[in-house]
This record gives structure tokens, C-alpha cells and sequence, in this order.
């Protein structure tokens, strides 16, 4: 659902101002009309650089703004050249869709946002509602699982942590309770800890937590237990297919039963694994009763389910779950069960097929009317990227609209490491491709997402945060370089925070320190706000930003970017934040 109103009521205040109020794009026949109407004074034809720095937000200046620290001269430029041309806008809350203003902006809802021109409620949020309501347990999705109540295990996979970038703990425990209430009667709990979106360490408190819950459900005759468990970002939630063996891993502990390391109790297993490794990187682990036998494996006729509300890290597993024809691990055994997500997760492969809650509908994002405008577009990240470019941007939706209109370029990433020991990632090789991509004049919009300050800033190494934040900021140079050489314009922007405050702060902004006196590391995003920044030699006299749309987000860019196009954006999108006065 999205928020109307912005798009369809503004006026402008500046009398100076060329734009317009048109008419919704839907025509007498309930078709989508794709035409756009050509901007009143801006020209088309220009080359368009659209640069997302993942994670870059904007905070004060001190040590652990690794942002301010590292050398930046072209993001500082873009600062401190063109006043009119530099602003900051909202990339948290609910200014991308998010429950309340102390969810920290991700990738997915701010690509979603910048992508698709308008603020949809977010997986997190739609989630929130189907079980306050309980209509999470009327869907199809959870029929089709509740058939397996009486005589199967009902198993759950997901991210325990508060965090709210992929799951929330407070869902977990709704979930569990309402199923066990509608008659799941044993109950196995697969645990992926977290440490990245929430402080290192905090994992053995949600662990515990859990426990507690299961316990209490024992006690009301449901068999309810963790069968097994592991680190984030080594076992289950790879990304667009980076590391297949990372999902393997949690393949074999979750369906089979194996793992290297085996407890009878998970709290303990994460406190002991935890002495060689964070939880981010905690090894798998599988629960054994006294027999030293797997107490949750997954058998024919259980019903599995991936809490996690977003999509990117859990296509993956998905797909492993879901296809009959799968070729990327050799699974060992495939059990016959009932699955479904806590939502759909591509809407484009319809994956999974079963979910909990219906997906937002992100119709009509920008790159859908580009295609129809005669704008060819460019896309490119490195792998660990490449689909926020891509299929974030298109609203969830794998695949180009037009192949003919559009290339996407994926960089491989490096594989099996942490980004702090190579924190300059693939930044030039993303420079690279998109200036080539600019000079080679095929296309009019170059998009690129260049990842060093979020996927090191998640590290929580401040001194390769910086190494990171500089050559993040050497591939925007690359690029707005090849601007200037065909005359075009570039945006430069940010998804949300993270590399610009790398501490845990008290009200006042005081960095705090646990117990033993150690500087809490924050690994997670922020709730700063983001810079955008407009300009190069194709850019017309007389544009600048408005100042009258103070609380612009990301929802506000596809607008903005359409306009430099030559087009005025549908009427629904959130207003463009640029203005072209006459001189
Ligand atoms: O998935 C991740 O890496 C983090 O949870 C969020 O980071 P992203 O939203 O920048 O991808
Ligand atoms: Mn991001
Ligand atoms: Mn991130």
C-alpha cells in the first residue's frame, strides 16, 4: 500500500518552479499508461551516472565517523561546491516504509524506495499487522503447513535477533505461540544468530530468550525445541547465489541433522563457539539428545518455515527448499515437506510458492517506465550488490523488464572472506565498468551500488571502514570523471547509514563501553540521514534543489532522476525534490 497524498496534493510554492500536477497514469481501461509526459523545460538525452554509496550516511565529525576520517576529497567537493545542489534526505523509519522512526534504514526497503518512487509498508510491518490481526493464520499459506500439525514437526528458520532489517524476535515468538495454539504439537526452532543488524555478542541473550519461550510452551505439552543453529553470514544467509556452500551448511545441520559441532543445549553452543568466532560468523551446530542423535532434522511430512520477512537472504534456502531440480549442492537427502515463507520473495519466480503474508505490491517503479520511455539503463554492482541495483530497485522482481533496453553487470565478489581484510572490495572494477558503460554513449542511466562502507562498516573494523570509505569515494570520482567527459549529469546518493558512526552512543551521543570497559562496536546501520548530491556539465542552468519538501527520502529520487530524463513523474510518485528556475 502506498502512502498517497505527497504526489497527488503538492503545490509548488516557488513560483519560479517548471513542474506540474499531471493526471494518474491509469487509463480508461484500467490499463497502466507507461507514457510519460515530457518535462516542461528539462531536455532528455542526457547521460545519467545514479550512484548509491551503500551505507554512507551523514554524522558529526569525530573518530568514529570513518567517513569523516578517511580521505573523501569528491564526496567533500560534492559538499561543499553547489549549496543548492547538495542536501540531505530521510533513509530510515517510515519514510521507507518501515513500523517507527527507531528502524534503522537496509538495503532492501531504501532500494525499494529509491527504485519505485513511493513509500510501501515493508515486509516488517505487513507482518506486524497479520498478527495482530490473526490474519496471518487465516492465509492460504498457513493452511497449507497447518496440515502438518498432527502428524509432523513444524520447523522454523530464521534470524533471532531484534534487529528488523530480515526478521524480528518478537514475530518468532507470536509465531510460536499462535501455531502452537491452532495445534502444532512438536516444534523445532533453527537459529541463525545475528551480531550484524544488533550489537556483536547479543546473541546469547535472544538464544536464552528463546529458550525461555520454549520451555513455557513444554509446559503447555508442545515439544518445542532449537534443533540447530550457526552464524549469519557462514551458515544459510548467503546472497544472489555468492556462496552456495554457505547455505549447504545450514542444508546439512537443519534438513540432515550434521553439523561439526554438536550440544544438548544452544545457549551453550553459543557461548562455546563464540571463543573462535563472532556471532556473525558462528559455526553450525546441531542439538543432540543423550543418544548424541539430532533432535530436529527435517523428514517427510514436516512444515518448515523461513521467518525471515526479507527476501534477499533467503532465496537461497528458498529455492534449495522449494525446486524438485536443483543443482547447486547435492542436498543428500530431499524430504517431502510443506513450505512456506513469511513472505513471498520473489515475485517474479514466485518464490517461494506458499508464504504467511502477502509481499507490498511495489508496482510501477521507475525502471519499468524508463524502459518505455526509450531510456536505456546500465546496472552494475559486485556480487554481495548486485541484485539492490537490480532486483530491490525493480520492487523484488528478478530479471530486466526489457533486455533489449537494459544491462546489468554483475561483478564477482571475492567469496569466503570477512570485506575487512579487502576493504577496498571491487570499488574500481565497479568505476570501471561504469564509466566504460558512460563513454561507450549506449546508455542514458548508469546505475551502480558500490558496497566498501556498509559491507566493511558491518565488519565493525573502524581503520578498513576507512580504507573502504576512500575508495568508495575513488570509484564515485571514476565515474563523475566520465560525466564530465560526455557532458552529462550525475546523482550521487546513499541507501542509509552505517560507516559514518561505528560506536554505540548513549542519548547524548556518548560512545559507550560494556562491562569490562570495551568501546561498544556498532556493526549495524544507522538512522542518520543521507546525502544526494546533483551536478556535472549536463545538469541545466537554473536546477537545484527545492526547499520545499524539507522531509524528502529516498521515495523522492526516482522522481527527481525521471525528471533529469526529461520526464515528469507519475502523479502518485513522491515529488521530485528538484526545481529548474529561469536565470
Ligand atoms: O544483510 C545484511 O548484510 C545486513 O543485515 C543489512 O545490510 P544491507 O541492508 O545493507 O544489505
Ligand atoms: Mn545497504
Ligand atoms: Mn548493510
Amino acid at each position: 500500500m502506498s502512502r498517497q497524498g505527497l504526489g497527488l496534493t503538492y503545490t509548488l510554492t516557488s513560483n519560479k518552479g517548471n513542474f506540474q500536477h499531471i493526471p494518474p497514469t491509469m487509463g480508461s481501461s484500467g490499463q497502466v499508461s507507461w507514457k510519460l509526459e515530457d518535462h516542461p523545460s528539462l531536455p532528455k538525452g542526457k547521460t545519467i551516472a545514479l550512484i548509491v554509496l551503500d551505507g554512507w550516511g551523514e554524522y558529526e565529525p569525530d573518530e568514529y565517523n570513518c567517513i569523516h576520517v578517511a580521505q573523501t576529497p569528491t564526496m567533500d567537493s560534492l559538499k561543499q561546491g553547489a549549496p543548492d545542489k547538495w542536501r540531505l534526505i530521510r533513509a530510515h523509519g517510515k519514510a521507507v516504509g518501515l513500523p517507527t522512526e527507531d528502524d534503522m534504514g537496509n538495503s532492501e526497503v531504501g532500494h525499494n524506495a529509491l527504485g519505485a518512487g513511493r513509500i510501501f509498508a515493508q515486509g516488517a510491518k505487513l507482518v506486524d499487522l497479520a498478527l495482530a490481526s490473526g490474519k496471518i493464520y487465516e492465509g492460504e499459506g498457513f493452511k497449507y503447513i497447518s496440515e502438518c500439525f498432527e502428524k509432523g514437526t513444524l520447523h522454523l528458520i530464521g534470524l533471532l535477533s531484534d534487529g528488523g532489517v530480515h526478521s524480528r524476535l518478537d514475530q518468532v515468538q507470536l509465531l510460536l505461540k499462535g501455531a502452537s495454539e491452532r495445534g502444532a504439537k512438536r516444534i523445532r526452532v533453527h537459529i541463525l544468530t545475528d551480531g550484524r543488524d544488533v550489537l556483536d555478542g547479543s546473541s546469547v541473550g535472544f538464544v536464552e530468550t528463546l529458550e525461555n519461550d520454549l520451555a513455557k510452551l513444554r509446559e503447555n505439552g508442545v515439544d518445542a525445541r532449537i534443533a540447530s543453529g550457526g552464524g549469519r553470514m557462514y551458515v544459510t544467509m548467503d546472497r544472489y547465489e555468492n556462496d552456495w556452500d554457505v547455505v549447504k551448511r545450514g542444508w546439512d545441520a537443519q534438513v540432515l541433522g550434521e553439523a561439526p559441532h554438536k550440544f544438548t543445549n544452544a545457549v551453550e553452543a553459543v557461548k562455546k563457539l563464540r571463543e573462535s568466532a563472532n556471532d556473525q560468523y558462528l559455526a553450525p551446530f546441531v542439538i543432540v539428545d543423550e543418544n548424541q542423535k539430532a533432535v530436529g532434522p527435517i523428514l517427510d511430512g514436516d512444515a518448515v518455515v523461513t521467518f525471515n520477512f526479507r527476501a534477499d537472504r533467503m532465496v537461497m534456502l528458498a529455492k534449495a527448499l522449494e525446486y524438485q531440480d536443483f543443482d547447486k549442492f547435492d542436498r543428500v537427502r530431499v524430504p517431502k515437506i510443506r513450505y512456506a515463507g513469511m513472505l513471498q520473495y520473489d515475485g517474479e519466480l514466485k518464490l517461494p510458492s506458499q508464504y504467511l503474508v502477502s509481499p507490498p505490491e511495489i508496482d510501477r517503479t521507475s525502471g519499468e517506465y524508463l524502459v518505455h520511455n526509450d531510456v536505456r539503463t546500465f546496472a552494475c554492482s559486485e556480487t554481495v550488490k548486485f541484485g539492490h541495483v537490480t532486483f530491490f530497485w525493480n520492487g523484488n522482481r528478478s530479471g530486466c523488464f526489457n533486455p533489449e533496453m537494459e544491462e546489468y553487470v554483475e561483478i564477482p565478489s571475492d567469496v569466503g572472506i570477512t570485506f575487512n581484510v579487502q576493504p577496498k572490495m571491487k570499488a574500481l572494477e565497479i568505476g570501471e565498468k561504469a564509466r566504460d558503460a558512460i563513454l561507450s554513449r549506449k546508455f542514458d542511466q548508469v546505475r551502480v551500488n558500490i558496497p566498501n562502507g556498509d559491507m566493511v562498516g558491518h565488519t565493525g573494523d573502524i581503520q578498513a571502514t576507512v580504507v573502504a570509505c576512500k575508495a568508495a569515494d575513488e570509484a564515485v570520482k571514476m565515474i563523475t570523471d566520465a560525466i564530465e567527459q560526455v557532458g552529462g549529469i550525475y546523482v550521487v546518493t546513499a541507501d542509509h547509514g552505517n560507516a559514518e558512526d561505528m560506536v554505540k552512543r548513549n542519548k547524548s551521543g556518548q560512545p559507550l563501553h560494556d562491562k569490562n570497559g570495551n568501546l561498544q562496536i556498532l556493526t549495524s546501520h544507522t538512522c542518520q540521514p543521507v546525502p544526494i548530491a546533483i551536478g556535472g556539465p549536463g545538469l541545466a542552468a537554473g536546477v537545484r534543489f527545492r526547499n520545499d519538501v524539507p522531509d524528502g527520502g529516498l521515495a523522492n529520487v526516482a522522481a527527481t532522476v525521471m525528471n533529469l530524463h526529461g520526464y515528469v513523474a507519475p502523479s502518485d510518485y513522491e515529488p521530485t525534490l528538484i526545481e529548474a528556475v529561469n536565470n
